[in-house]
């Protein structure tokens, strides 16, 4: 049976035509005969395809030019943007895109650069997926600057002319009561691990609407390269709720839907439906929620964590990373981990990265001083916590109720010579702090002046987490962070920097602290031992694990995250150990023929083995055909 549907009512002599010449092995489409041209335009071609294997047909395939009912008929839906798009528009989005990398060509040689090397490797990943992961897992720390932060940034930023051939799914405003169904577009029967993020916060970018799915792309490629998930079991997603971005609801060549963003309980019945629809065809797999602004990133958490099996990488996997690399910064003063309640940390930026590390800190030192009440009362005076309006304390009029928490006591903060809204640098004037960390999202934060007021920290070796991204919005380089404070600080940034040449043959060690180091092993641990949810002791052992990574010797010399050409072995180990805490906590249910009876007889080596057995491998297969 073919698949013919008839979009038009057209004559039964029409469509019999139709039918023979097909039979007759000629696509009617395909004849260029002149005795045709005239209702060329208007016949319908008939066609024994759907799905992505239209939109992979450079012959059938219109883009982002295809109905809404054509989108339904061809089981489209979801898989393209969802703005419908004339063809005279596609074009005018093209010629966009091609004056713009002449533009910037003119400007500088950087940006277009990496732009170039993305295009060309996002080709690659479209005509081969084997060659492309081969070639990323071989040169990771070459390309991870490319294919994920800082150039990702870029990419999305440009993403409306660099869209060509789509990858992963669109859920939108529209789709409302249509996400069960739609989700039976995506040709894989099995998904393992899903990000999914609607565009409002990325990275330090603000909101880009739909043009969001490059950063679900850019995390699901270390998702493959690092943790070895099977490409062809992951799935990026963007749902488009709309945009606040003025200039993308202006732009006429826009890609998502161009109204303000859903709130409230509407926002909130977009999501539920998503999450119902993606649990119900796959029950297994793994959803990573993605640079959600901060106002709906704790409260999704809260809503999904317990019943599904997700986490917020933004809150949780940088909190991981965070502590991580705060615990490796107190091993390179000299000192035990043990030490680490006694630092004091002043931290600018309390969003959703900003409050995650800031509640995962504190539980960490309360931890180490005896894990009750008391301790954790103490453990937040190690806290100063400045954000768009200065130092935030018990004064402050509407806190988010997330940082309140950790708003100072006004009466303790005069004695220290502070007060509410006080400036970054007056902070850290007066708190002389061992860790300044920047998770703002304001590129240049620690000026001279706030760099020159940590000059006078009590620590033997302060560190600076300069940890938002992209580069641009770094709080402060490596070299201003070495020449200004000092050449034995501890350094790292959220993008990847060069290690600074400090002259007599030294070298300021430049840490990258990203979450990457962590959120593919959680997502891989998560998979290999089935556990129901991921919980806060899953996330615990993963930082562990990653701070125990670091040798004493490396620390000393101020090298406290492992390096990127590291990143598959460090994610193994990650998911080791978050396995094991699955199973400690009995919320492991098993993958696949190891169920959870077979995975608790496992020894540590026995586990290792599990892990490295399912990581995929880019390796040809031999291929046999086989008639259906
Ligand atoms: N390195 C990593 O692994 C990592 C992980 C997650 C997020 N990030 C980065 O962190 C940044 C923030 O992310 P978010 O989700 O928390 O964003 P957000 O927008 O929710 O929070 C930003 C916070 O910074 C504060 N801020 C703004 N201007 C400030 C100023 N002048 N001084 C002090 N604070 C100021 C805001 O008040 C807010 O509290 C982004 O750049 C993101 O890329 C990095
Ligand atoms: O994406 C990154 O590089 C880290 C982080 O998730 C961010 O939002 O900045
Ligand atoms: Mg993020």
């Amino acid at each position: 049976m073919s698949h013919f549907k008839s979009p038009l009512r057209l004559s039964t002599s029409l469509i019999r035509q139709l039918k023979q010449r097909v039979r007759m092995g000629s696509n009617p489409l395909q004849s260029h005969s002149r005795s045709f041209t005239s209702i060329e335009g208007h016949r319908p071609v008939i066609v024994h395809k759907r799905s992505l294997d239209i939109l992979h047909d450079p012959w059938f395939n219109k883009g982002t030019s295809f109905s809404i009912t054509e989108r339904d008929r061809l089981d489209l839906r979801g898989l393209l943007p969802p703005n419908v798009m004339t063809s005279d528009q596609q074009i005018e989005r093209f010629m966009a895109d091609l004056k713009t990398l002449e533009h910037k060509a003119r400007d500088g040689p950087s940006d277009p650069n990496a732009l170039a090397m993305w295009r060309i490797l996002n080709r690659l990943h479209d005509r081969n997926e084997t060659m492309y992961y081969k070639v990323l897992i071989a040169k990771i720390a070459e390309y991870a600057p490319i294919v994920y932060t800082p150039t990702v940034g870029l990419v999305c930023q440009n993403y409306g002319g660099l869209f060509r051939r789509p990858r992963g799914m669109y859920f939108s405003a529209e789709d409302r009561g249509e996400m069960m169904s739609m989700v039976y577009n995506w040709p894989a029967d099995q998904v393992d691990m899903i990000v999914v993020t609607d565009g409002s916060r990325i990275l330090g970018l603000g909101d880009l609407g739909v043009q969001g799915i490059g950063i679900a792309i850019g995390k699901l490629d270390l998702y493959v390269a690092a943790a070895g998930i099977n490409p062809q079991r992951v799935l990026p997603v963007m749902i488009d709720v709309g945009t606040d971005n003025e200039k993308l609801l202006k732009d006429p060549l826009y890609l998502g839907l161009q109204r303000h963003r859903l709130d409230g309980d509407e926002y909130l019945a977009v999501i539920d439906e998503f999450m119902e629809a993606v649990f119900t065809r796959w029950p297994h797999v793994i959803v990573q929620f993605e640079d959600f602004q901060s106002k709906w990133a704790f409260k999704l958490l809260q809503r999904y964590r317990n019943t599904f099996r997700m986490f917020n990488d933004d809150v949780q996997g940088t909190a991981g990373v965070a502590i991580a690399g705060l615990l490796g910064a107190v091993r390179a003063q000299g000192s035990q981990m043990i030490d680490f309640p006694k630092q004091k940390i002043v931290v600018a930026g309390a969003g959703s990265a900003g409050i995650g590390v800031l509640n995962a800190a504190r539980k960490t030192m309360a931890r180490m001083l005896g894990n009750n009440e008391h301790a954790f009362v103490s453990a937040g005076r190690q806290f100063w916590v400045v954000d768009a309006n200065g130092l935030i304390t018990d004064e402050r009029e509407n806190v988010d109720p997330e940082a309140r928490p950790f708003a100072r006591k006004s009466k303790e903060i005069h004695r220290q010579g502070l007060r509410e809204g006080a400036s970054l640098v007056e902070v850290v004037q007066q708190v002389k702090p061992d860790v300044l960390l920047g998770l703002s999202a304001v590129g240049g934060l620690f000026s001279k002046e706030v760099l020159e007021a940590l000059r006078g920290s009590t620590s033997t070796r302060p560190a600076i987490f300069a940890m938002s991204n992209p580069t641009n919005n770094a709080e402060c380089t490596p070299e201003e962070a070495f020449s200004i404070v000092g050449d034995n600080v501890v350094f790292a940034s959220g993008s990847p920097f060069k290690d600074v040449d400090l002259g007599n043959g030294h070298i300021g060690h430049c840490n990258q602290g990203n979450n990457m180091y962590l959120f593919p092993g959680i997502g891989l641990g998560t998979l290999l031992s089935g556990s129901r949810v991921i919980s806060d002791g899953m996330l615990q052992v993963a930082a562990e694990c990653l701070a125990a990574y670091m040798t004493d010797e490396e620390v000393l010399k101020g090298v406290i995250y492992p390096s990127i050409s590291s990143i598959r072995d460090i994610t193994k180990k990650v998911a080791v150990a978050v396995i094991k805490e699955a199973l400690d906590e009995d919320l492991a249910e098993g993958y696949r023929e190891m169920d959870a009876r077979e995975l608790r007889k496992l020894n540590q080596e026995e586990i290792e083995e599990y892990v490295q057995n399912n990581m995929w491998s880019p390796e040809y297969p031999t291929l046999v055909y086989k008639k259906e």
